[in-house]
């Protein structure tokens, strides 16, 4: 090639980069938000290219690609490395990592620390699971420049007190605290909340009482500002039983790429989850 060739012009089609202001308006115009767990560089670009709007490198890792049999063994370090890969996969979708088990019960000032270490490997926004007792370190990160997603219903890290992978909120006093948590979050700024296994009127209860919070469900149903699901479980890839809320993508696709895309299409069009299969 002549070193006078003409530098690769723009790709007209490419996306723009999303942003948290670009995410707020899709979600007051009533757009779906897509995203998937991603822990590397080549998913990272295929979801990308798909166009799945938000990357979760998700503690779920310990569980799909560590083979442990829960998420609490996870390391800051580790998540921070996969964020580094998927950070240098990635060129537009919103990228959203994972603090793990440990690394911000202990205070704000740790969560801070330990938020700062997935930010400098590439996040846009770190996550936390827990209620009103996360707000005060929720209010610290944002105040600092950090953009936060709360997490509410099963919260994987507490495994061991739930007893079990178990729907939460189901009783009139559950709900009424998860409410009163996911108020108290939105209070302290959480932009994201993602809501796993509840019941799905709940779900909708609580994403109604708070217009200005972009709620994800996962076996929350339908009504959420959008949804997620661990890539290795849509796309087959998990083996053994597999919660009721994940739809195999593959079944009816050629390709992942094409199973990638029928996610984001079905999420888009309110075609997946399906409440007569996917919710409680
Ligand atoms: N691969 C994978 N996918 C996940 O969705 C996931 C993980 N790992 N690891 C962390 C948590 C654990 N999750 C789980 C695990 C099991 C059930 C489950 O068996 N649920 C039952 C219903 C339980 C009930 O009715 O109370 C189900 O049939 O969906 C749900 C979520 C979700 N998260
Ligand atoms: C399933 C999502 C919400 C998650 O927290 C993870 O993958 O770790
Ligand atoms: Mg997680």
């Amino acid at each position: 090639m002549s070193s006078h060739a003409t530098p690769t012009p723009t790709d007209p089609t490419a996306r723009k980069p999303l942003t948290l202001h670009r995410l707020r308006e899709m979600h007051a115009a009533g757009e779906k938000i897509a995203m998937l767990t991603c822990y590397d560089s080549s998913f990272a670009r295929l979801l990308d290219d798909a166009g799945v709007d938000c990357l979760l490198v998700g503690d779920s890792l310990g569980m799909v690609l560590q083979g442990q049999s829960s998420t609490l063994p996870v390391t800051l370090e580790e998540v921070a490395y996969h964020t580094r890969a998927v950070a240098r996969g990635n060129r537009s979708a919103w990228l959203i990592a994972d603090l793990p088990f440990g690394s911000y019960q202990e205070s704000k000032e740790q969560a801070l620390r330990s938020s700062v270490e997935l930010m400098r490997a590439g996040a846009q926004m770190v996550k936390l699971e827990g209620g009103g007792w996360t707000a005060e370190a929720v209010d610290f990160l944002v105040q600092r420049g950090i953009p936060v997603c709360a997490h509410l219903g099963l919260t994987p890290q507490s495994v061991h007190a739930f007893g079990g992978y178990r729907v939460q909120g189901r009783d009139e006093s559950g709900a009424a605290v998860l409410k009163r948590h996911a108020a108290e979050l939105a209070d302290a700024g959480a932009a994201m909340l993602v809501l796993e296994l509840v019941p799905s009127a709940l779900a909708e209860e609580v994403s109604a009482s708070n217009p200005g919070l972009m709620t994800i469900g996962i076996g929350a149903g339908p009504v959420c500002a959008g949804q997620v699901l661990v890539l290795h479980d849509m796309l087959n890839v998990t083996r053994g039983k597999l919660p009721r809320f994940v739809r195999n993508f593959m079944a009816d696709a050629s390709s992942i790429d094409e199973a990638v895309r029928a996610y984001v299409r079905d999420v888009k069009n309110g075609r997946f989850p399906d409440p007569q299969l996917h919710t409680y």
